[in-house]
């Protein structure tokens, strides 16, 4: 992370030196520490921690499993899927440890400029950076997930332990047990929405309108909820809410594979917004499509249960496994092609494309918190080079006067209104999208007729993601 995409800390630190030292030990952390930046009290002389007295440090796979994921983030910029994967195997996490540490990490994530800033009074000096990690995934238990006290403040104390990291450990217990005892107050006047996005993207967002990165940076900082869409004819699973553009909304923390007609194909998972691009690209019965960057394959079967012949196309062969899986569920009858996209040759030109681009993703923040802090803006030159290649690629697979729809899951100005001016100076001719054909969010299609989405839209309900599409005809 540099130093300009963090958020600004207050300059006064002053708190540390009137407090005192907490009284007594949390279950599994015998020895109280004290508020500084030092070593656990007990270290040996020099400075070396005294290990010994310290029973052995219980395993904690999602704690051991959410650190490393945060340390991923913040020190490596890798995505947390990534670190995730690694780390679970690595620790011999069981599926719910995997789940409880995703749900760890995110919380963090999500609250990351805010916990940062509301540790700042507490510390003296500045801890190590896998230290502040380790306090900050603490307080985020204790602030956003209720876990108890004695179990936040006792797990953060075993994992700096078993993370070499003991001469630490009496700072966190003595950090995190005045966070607890102080509760929410330690959070009273922060600016919340604005310390938990990135400045630059805070800035990019404003182009989408007054008041929009609020209302975006509000919505982020809930876990975001589940939305499928249904096969045409299905019966939808019970507890869900219809949202107005069809899709079924269900509490956040709903696990897909438990509801009723998952196993039968009535379903599959997709973002309310998610829905939008391959919706305008009007699909009719029998045509011939190609859904270039396809997996995992939501829009892959909205365009299939048209009646479509749809050829999906996917170059990363573990995400093609998945699109595969999912067909088979689905029991959609599409041909699959792991290709490049930028230089696949469908076998005759198609009446119809949908060009889902690789992109920053900065759309899926909600569900994908890691994104805001991994992405920087020198990585959008790369994506948008790729987004060219593809949409110079797709217009040659159509034929005269067929539709192209490009669609991004992302809300940099970029890889969306700079790329469909890209597109349009390529040949490709502007079809707009109107609002008579989205009744359900008109608000979204701009005046230049594409669609943008962003998490602040139906917040109400749990938001959405960000979208940017739009449309094209290549001339006859
Ligand atoms: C935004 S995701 C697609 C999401 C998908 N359309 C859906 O609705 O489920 C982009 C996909 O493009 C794939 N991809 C990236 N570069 C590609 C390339 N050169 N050719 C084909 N697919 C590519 C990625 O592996 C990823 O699965």
């Amino acid at each position: 992370m540099t130093s300009s995409d963090r958020p600004s800390r207050p300059k006064t630190r002053g708190q540390s030196s009137r407090s005192h030292a907490p009284r007594g030990a949390a279950p599994g952390n015998p020895a109280p520490g004290q508020p500084s930046g030092g070593p656990e009290r007990g270290g040996a002389p020099g400075g070396k921690p005294r290990q010994k007295g310290h029973p052995p440090t219980p395993p904690d796979p999602t704690r051991d499993v959410a650190f490393d994921i945060l340390c991923g983030v913040v020190e490596h910029r890798r995505m947390l899927e990534n670190s995730l994967t690694r780390s679970a195997t690595a620790h011999h996490a069981e599926p719910r440890d995997r789940a409880a540490a995703h749900r760890i990490a995110a919380a963090t994530l999500r609250h990351l400029g805010t916990l940062r800033t509301a540790l700042e009074p507490f510390l003296r000096k500045e801890p190590p950076e896998p230290v502040r990690v380790a306090l900050m995934m603490g307080c985020a238990q204790l602030l956003f997930l209720q876990t108890p006290p004695h179990a936040a403040v006792g797990t953060t104390v075993s994992l700096l332990r078993r993370r070499k990291l003991a001469p630490f450990a009496g700072l966190a217990n003595a950090v995190l047990r005045r966070v607890a005892a102080q509760g929410d107050a330690v959070l009273d006047g922060l600016d919340q929405p604005r310390l938990d996005i990135p400045p630059w993207l805070w800035s990019s967002w404003s182009v989408l309108g007054a008041g929009v990165p609020r209302a975006i940076a509000r919505t982020l900082s809930h876990e975001a909820p589940l939305d499928i869409t249904l096969r045409p004819g299905a019966v939808p699973p019970e507890g869900g809410v219809l949202l107005p553009n069809g899709s079924w909304r269900f509490e956040s923390g709903t696990r897909v594979t438990e509801l009723a007609g998952y196993e039968e194909g009535a379903f599959w998972v997709q973002d309310a917004a998610a829905t939008l691009p391959a919706r305008l690209l009007n699909v009719q019965n029998g045509e011939q499509v190609l859904d270039l960057c396809a997996a995992p394959g939501g829009k892959t079967a909205q365009l299939a249960v048209t009646g479509a012949h749809v050829t999906a196309v996917e170059n990363n062969p573990a995400r093609m496994e998945r699109l595969i899986e999912n067909l088979a569920r689905l029991r959609l009858d599409v041909k699959t092609v792991q290709a490049d996209a930028t230089t696949y040759t469908p076998d005759a030109p198609q009446d119809a494309i949908l060009l889902d681009a690789p992109c920053s993703a900065t759309g899926t923040a909600r569900r994908h918190p890691d994104v805001l802090w991994v992405k920087r803006p020198r990585d959008l030159a790369a994506l948008t080079d790729m987004q060219d290649k593809m949409l110079a690629a797709a217009r040659d697979m159509l034929k005269p006067g067929g539709r192209l729809v490009y669609a991004v899951c992302s809300l940099q100005e970029e890889e969306g209104p700079a790329r469909a001016r890209a597109a349009q100076a390529m040949g490709l001719v502007p079809s707009p999208f109107t609002p008579e054909e989205l009744p359900c969010l008109p608000q979204a299609i701009t005046p230049e007729g594409w669609l943008r989405t962003h998490p602040g839209l139906w917040a109400e309900q749990g938001g959405m993601d960000g979208f940017f599409a739009a449309r094209f005809t290549r001339p006859a």
